[in-house]
This record gives C-alpha cells, sequence and structure tokens, in this order.
C-alpha cells in the first residue's frame, strides 16, 4: 500500500507516559524520526546534551530564537522549549514519518504551519493516576510536581480540539493505539510538506 511521511504531534500533560509510550513505538518501528528540541530547563540526572534535549541557557535560547531556528517554542512549566527547524527538516527530507513530542501550546502552532500534521493526546486514565505517576518517576521536587499537576487540567482541556485521544492505561495497549494512528494516517495519503516550503 502506498504510504506518505506524516508530521504527528504526540502532547499530553508532564507524566502520563509521552516519553515511555514514544519510546516503545520507535523500538517497534525504528524507521520513524524523533525530533530533539532546545530547552532551557537543567539537564535531570542522566540526560545527556544533545540525546534528551539540547540544553541551553536562556541568552543561547533567545539569540536563536531571533535568528529564526524554531519551527514552533513555548513556555511550559517555567522553562522555554522549541523544535528546531533543522531537526524537521532533516527527518522529512529523509522521506520518514516523524514525532514532534511537544506541549499543547506548541501542536497548536505546528497545525497552524503544518494544517496536515496530525495532533495525537494522550490522556491519563484518571489525575490520581497521573499524579502517581508524576511522583513515582522521581525526577522532580515538589514545587515542580505542583506546577505540572496545576498545568494538567488547562492542557486537558486543550487537548480536545487535537485529532486523536488515546488513554495511557496499559502501556501495551496505547503503543498499540498510537501505532495504528501512524498507520492509518500514513496510508490515508496527504503528504506532509517540506518545513523549507
Ligand atoms: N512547545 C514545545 N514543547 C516542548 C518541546 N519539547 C518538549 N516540550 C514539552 O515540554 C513539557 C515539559 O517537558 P519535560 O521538561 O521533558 O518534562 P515532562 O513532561 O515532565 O517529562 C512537555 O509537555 C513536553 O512535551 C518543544 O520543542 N516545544
Ligand atoms: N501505561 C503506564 N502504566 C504505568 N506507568 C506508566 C505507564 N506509562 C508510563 N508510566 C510511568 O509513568 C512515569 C511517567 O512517564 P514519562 O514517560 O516520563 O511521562 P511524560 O513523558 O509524559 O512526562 C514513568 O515512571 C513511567 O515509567
Amino acid at each position: 500500500m502506498e504510504r506518505s511521511a506524516r508530521l504527528f504531534v504526540v502532547s499530553g500533560p508532564s507524566g502520563v507516559g509521552k516519553g515511555t509510550l514514544v519510546a516503545k513505538v520507535r523500538d517497534d518501528r525504528p524507521s520513524l524520526g524523533l525530533t530533539v528540541s532546545a530547552t532551557t530547563r537543567p539537564p535531570r540526572p542522566g540526560e545527556a546534551d544533545g540525546v534528551s534535549y539540547y540544553f541551553m541557557d536562556d541568552a543561547e535560547f533567545s539569540r536563536r530564537v531571533s535568528q529564526g531556528e524554531f519551527l514552533e517554542w513555548a513556555n511550559v512549566h517555567g522553562h522555554r522549549y522549541g523544535t528546531l527547524v533543522s531537526e524537521v527538516k532533516r527527518n522529512l527530507s529523509a522521506g520518514r514519518s516523524l514525532i514532534l513530542e511537544i506541549d499543547v501550546q506548541g501542536g497548536l502552532n505546528v497545525r497552524r504551519i503544518h494544517p496536515d500534521a496530525v495532533l495525537v493526546f494522550i490522556e491519563p486514565p484518571s489525575m490520581e493516576e497521573l499524579e502517581h505517576r508524576l511522583r513515582g518517576r522521581g525526577t522532580e521536587d515538589e514545587a515542580s510536581i505542583e506546577c505540572r499537576l496545576e498545568n494538567a487540567r488547562r492542557e486537558m482541556e486543550m487537548g480536545e480540539s487535537y485529532d486523536v485521544r488515546i488513554v495511557n492505561d496499559d502501556l501495551a495497549r496505547a503503543a498499540q493505539e498510537l501505532e495504528r494512528t501512524i498507520d492509518l494516517y500514513e496510508s490515508n495519503g496527504g503528504s506532509t510538506k517540506d518545513v523549507s516550503d
């Protein structure tokens, strides 16, 4: 069957399991591209520069904003995060579909630039389970956890305008649903135009 490369956006509240889900889907489909975003958030233990994110200070981030290096960027949980045009180009020019794991503001901005992008929102089974996962991950201090939970409700509301919603209850099931979504949109036509257009 004819397939076309598509741009997928994956968003959802902090701790819902976006990173875990996307990593699982990429294990099954190594050809799927994933961009590395830039951020002013400090690295967590074990996060390497250029792998999880390109970590940079505010001045460097501002310099890149003014040089037009970002496809989109947003303030999330008190730090700036942005998708580099170069990262998107690198993947789409290789003719492969790409996942942007970005927040809801970024997702809606990408939709304005690429109307054929597919926006996928990951929902928690419940707010209690979301808090449980966020605390269980053990990467955030209390203030950062509170901030993320406070933002979660607004993100869930904004996620209502996404094309597809997937509940991350059982990881294997949710990953299967995400893979089916990718298959469906890749095979029903409508190529994602190159960002250089
Ligand atoms: N708009 C935008 N959001 C991003 C980008 N990269 C990451 N994010 C989002 O920033 C938020 C915080 O990410 P992170 O600090 O890794 O924390 P986590 O969500 O708790 O794992 C998440 O919603 C990410 O999806 C980006 O390039 N642009
Ligand atoms: N379906 C699931 N069931 C139970 N725990 C999960 C599930 N998906 C992810 N987790 C766990 O929840 C925590 C947050 O996941 P993570 O991928 O870091 O979230 P996000 O990237 O959305 O912030 C991690 O400890 C992860 O192992």
